[in-house]
Formats: C-alpha cells, structure tokens, sequence
C-alpha cells in the first residue's frame, strides 16, 4: 500500500472550512488537502491552512494517493453524485480509506454503499463554532472500524471544542441542538441587540454586550454544573426587574418556541434520513 499521511478535506465550504481550521489547530504539522469544486472560494483558507489546494483534473494523485483520512462536506443531496460519478473510479478494496462525513440525514448504513466495503466511515455532527475551537461535535461510527482509527480521527479534532461519542440513533437530535442550534442563538443575540439599540446603546456596543452575556451564561451552566433554572433563580430578585422580564418571556412563549424549533429540525433530519 502507498504512503497516505494526509489528511484531506472534499467540498469545503461553511462547516468543512470550519473544521479545517479547528483540525490546523490540532495538528499544526499535519499536511492537508483540499478540494472544492469552485477552487476559488478557497485560496484564502488553503493558504491560511498552509494546506495543499488540490484541483479537480489531479483529485486522484494529489487528494485520494496521499490521504488515508478524508472528510467530506458537501450537502447531504450531494454525496452519491461525488460518490458514484466523481471519485467511483479512483476508489479500491486494497487502499481502504477512513471517510468522515458531516451530512445531516445521512445514516452509516446509506454512507457504507458510497464506497468499496473494506472502506470504514466516521459520523460527525459539528456546528460552526469548532472554528475557534468552541464547537459541539457529536461523533459515531461503523462498528468495523479499529479503534485506533478512531483514536486518530479524534486527535483531529481534539481542538474542536467538545466531542462526545453518542449512539446513531441520538444523531438526530444532537444535529438539531449543537448543529443548527448555533443559529439560534445567533437570532437570540441578534434580538438582544436590536433592544439594546431600541434603548439608545450604539449597534456595536449592543452586539457585544449580547454576544458576551450569552458566552457568560453558557460558561456559568457548565462551569458550576447547577441547573440553569436555579441559576435564574439567582438573578431574579423578588419584585426586581429581571423577573418582569422573564413574565414576559413566559407569555411570549420563548421556551416553547425553542423547543418547537429544536423538533422541526429534528423532524427535517429525520426525513433527510429516510431520502437518503
Ligand atoms: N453549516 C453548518 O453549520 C453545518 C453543516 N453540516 C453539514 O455539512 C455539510 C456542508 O454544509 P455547509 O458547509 O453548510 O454547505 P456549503 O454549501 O457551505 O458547503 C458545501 C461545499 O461543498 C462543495 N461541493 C459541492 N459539491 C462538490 C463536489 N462534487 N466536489 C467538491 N466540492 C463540492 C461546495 O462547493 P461550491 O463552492 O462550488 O459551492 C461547497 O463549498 C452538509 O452535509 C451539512 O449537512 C453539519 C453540521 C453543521
Ligand atoms: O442546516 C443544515 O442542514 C446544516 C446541518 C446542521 C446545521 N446546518
């Protein structure tokens, strides 16, 4: 078998670019290899990276030859063309490679007929914010897998932020929360922010003060392990402000509409599974 220490990276766009990045930041020797199908999108990134942009004509000798490792993200609907019409050709039983894929809907069962069978494939469910090393990433994988294997993709993403191992049939919901829950949040903030503004706080004072409170919030759930309920408790003072506007809050039905959001993306999954 040939040499394959790279690791490579197919259809880089929001999330695979993100983790790129958090996998730089984890093995800042490591030799990466790109490839996006609309190369210009990532000269920035490959050069930042100090990673081997690969084009398209030589995506056999410069990606597939030199990577045993690869991750792959592009849209779930995207995956069999890749599979099936872009890289069928170049793919064998004897140079079996680790696939780790990021696609939302898309279950080991479907992501096993994409390859020859001594080919293995890892599950991620990542979100956005593993760019700075503050992500969620959700992992599973096929049971034929060494653990070694997994050991090392691990290792890949050890600067990721938090990984945890869950059972594929968790997938879907821990999309629906860490994966798309960034955005959210990012429609908390931004609402944050338009009250702050609404009271007279200049727009980039107002973003910061929202994001930060959010951060803080977040730090303070973790770091003291108590249930956030008790730790709204403790900013609510009787007859005080804040309470006021968690009344609001109630009648405004907040809770119910995260959690409605939660279980329309977990439904949408859900669906994307039973399509692929
Ligand atoms: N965005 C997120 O927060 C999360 C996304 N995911 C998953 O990550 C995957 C990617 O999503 P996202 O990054 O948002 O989508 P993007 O559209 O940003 O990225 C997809 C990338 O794939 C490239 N691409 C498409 N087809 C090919 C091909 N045949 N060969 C090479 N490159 C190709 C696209 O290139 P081009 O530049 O030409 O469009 C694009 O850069 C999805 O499967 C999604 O389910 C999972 C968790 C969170
Ligand atoms: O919206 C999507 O389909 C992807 C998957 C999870 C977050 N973004």
């Amino acid at each position: 078998m040939r040499m394959m220490n790279g690791v490579g990276f197919i259809g880089v766009g929001n999330m695979a670019s993100a983790i790129a990045k958090a996998v730089r930041a984890s093995k800042p020797e490591q030799a990466l290899y790109l490839y996006n199908r609309t190369p210009e999108r990532i000269y920035e990134l490959s050069q930042a990276l100090n990673a081997f942009q690969v084009e398209r004509e030589r995506l056999d000798v410069d990606l597939l030859a030199r990577c045993e490792y690869i991750f792959v993200g592009v849209k779930p609907y995207g995956m069999k063309s890749l599979f099936e019409e872009e890289l069928a050709p170049y793919l064998s039983e004897d140079e079996p490679k680790v696939w780790i894929s990021m696609a939302v809907g898309y279950p080991l069962k479907d992501l096993k007929t994409l390859t020859p069978a001594s080919h293995r494939w890892i599950r991620i469910m990542p979100n956005t914010p593993v760019e700075f090393g503050e992500g969620y990433v959700s992992y599973c994988y096929d049971p034929a897998i060494e653990a070694s294997k997994v050991g090392y993709v691990e290792a890949l993403l050890q600067e990721a932020g938090r990984l945890q191992y869950y059972d594929e049939s968790q997938f879907d919901a821990a999309g629906a929360v860490a994966g798309s829950g960034p955005a959210f949040i990012y429609q908390v903030i931004e609402a944050l922010s338009d009250a702050a503004v609404s009271h007279g706080i200049p727009r980039q004072e107002a973003l910061e003060m929202a994001a930060q409170t959010v951060v803080g919030a977040g730090q303070m759930v973790l770091a003291s392990g108590e249930n956030p309920g008790a730790l709204k408790d403790r900013v609510t003072s009787p007859g005080g402000t804040t309470i006021a506007g968690v009344k609001a809050l109630e009648a405004n039905g907040l809770r119910h509409a995260m959690i409605s959001a939660v279980d329309a993306t977990y439904q949408r999954s859900v669906d994307l599974s039973d399509q692929a």
